[in-house]
């Protein structure tokens, strides 16, 4: 929770106003911040300042590993954060690769699950990774990586946390996840809990424990229409003490997290925290 009021509070007190054509506002901005999530002691990075929809981050998370193209798919786990993207984006609107209604294009876990190969066929990302971690190989590549810009085109966003990379020291797991672009009041909420979340299930289904997850953000922002609830309310506010998460124990395999996870099967103990607070969104 700290890191998180220390990145607000610095984006607040040094930040840089910038355009941004694609939302057609302004963001304060600064370059580069690196979060550490303590996954071994179970210190689940729930912001405390106000209520955050955890399982919402986690279904988000989950149809990324199954690599969901629609956010009706996301819906039915429990996230209707691609809704806007999928359907209210004028230039996802107007593409022609756009299958229809909810439709996200070639985004995020498509990349994951099944990259296009030039000479035909697919690559599955996870599964090369998940196969090698359980046989407890590290290659030093257990990457996956949604960024293909060949492919940016046929997706209503490019990826925002677009690769997460994975690494073995004896049965240890650790996470170095990397983020291009972030909503600091919204989608970090979410960002966290997703690496934090993601590095627990794999080393759960690989039959690894889990060490630290590192998180470099690059461009880290407010929207100018978010600035006053962040400064004259939600910093306002003393956080709490941290929360822990807990994950179905029968969770095994890969295939279980394509097959039948739900939010379920995930349970979070000791979350205090302040009232909600609406942030404006930008798509
Ligand atoms: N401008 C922008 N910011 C983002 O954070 C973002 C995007 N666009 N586009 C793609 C995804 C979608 N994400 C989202 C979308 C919506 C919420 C959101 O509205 N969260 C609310 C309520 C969530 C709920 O009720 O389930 C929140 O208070 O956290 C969060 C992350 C993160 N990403
Ligand atoms: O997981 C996510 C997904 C998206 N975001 C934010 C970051 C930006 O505010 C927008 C994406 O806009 P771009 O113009 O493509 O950078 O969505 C996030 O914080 N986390």
């Amino acid at each position: 929770m700290k890191q998180y009021l220390e990145l607000c509070n610095r984006i607040i007190d040094e930040g840089t106003w910038i355009e941004n054509e694609r939302t057609g506002k302004r963001c304060l901005t600064v370059i580069n911040a690196d979060l550490v999530y303590n996954v071994e002691k179970n210190e689940f990075p729930l912001i405390t300042t106000r209520k955050s929809f955890w399982k919402a981050a986690i279904a988000e998370m989950l149809g990324y590993i199954r690599g969901f193209d629609n956010a009706a798919d996301f819906r039915k786990l429990g996230a209707k954060t691609w809704d806007a993207n999928a359907n209210e984006n004028l230039a996802w609107l107007n593409n022609p690769h756009r299958k229809g209604e909810d439709d996200m294009g070639r985004v995020y876990g498509v990349q994951g699950r099944a990259w296009s190969k030039p000479d035909g066929g697919s690559i599955d990302q996870l599964k090369k990774i998940v196969d090698n971690l359980k046989k407890g190989v590290d290659d030093r590549g257990e990457i996956l990586s949604f960024y293909n810009p060949g492919e940016f085109h046929m997706g209503c966003l490019r990826p925002c946390m677009h690769t997460h990379n994975f690494s073995l020291l004896g049965d240890t797991l650790y996470l170095n996840s990397f983020q291009r672009s972030c909503d600091v009041p919204l989608g970090l909420n979410f960002n966290q809990v997703q690496v934090f979340t993601l590095l627990v299930l794999i080393a759960q289904i690989t039959g690894k424990k889990p060490g630290q997850a590192y998180h470099k953000i690059v461009n880290a922002h407010i929207y100018e229409d978010q600035l006053d609830l962040m400064r004259d309310v939600q910093l306002k506010r003393e956080p709490f003490g941290p929360a822990s998460l807990s994950i179905n124990p029968d969770i095994k395999s890969l295939e279980d997290l394509e097959t039948w996870v739900t939010m379920d099967d995930f349970e979070v103990s000791n979350y205090q925290h302040h009232d909600a607070i609406k942030y404006p969104f930008s798509v």
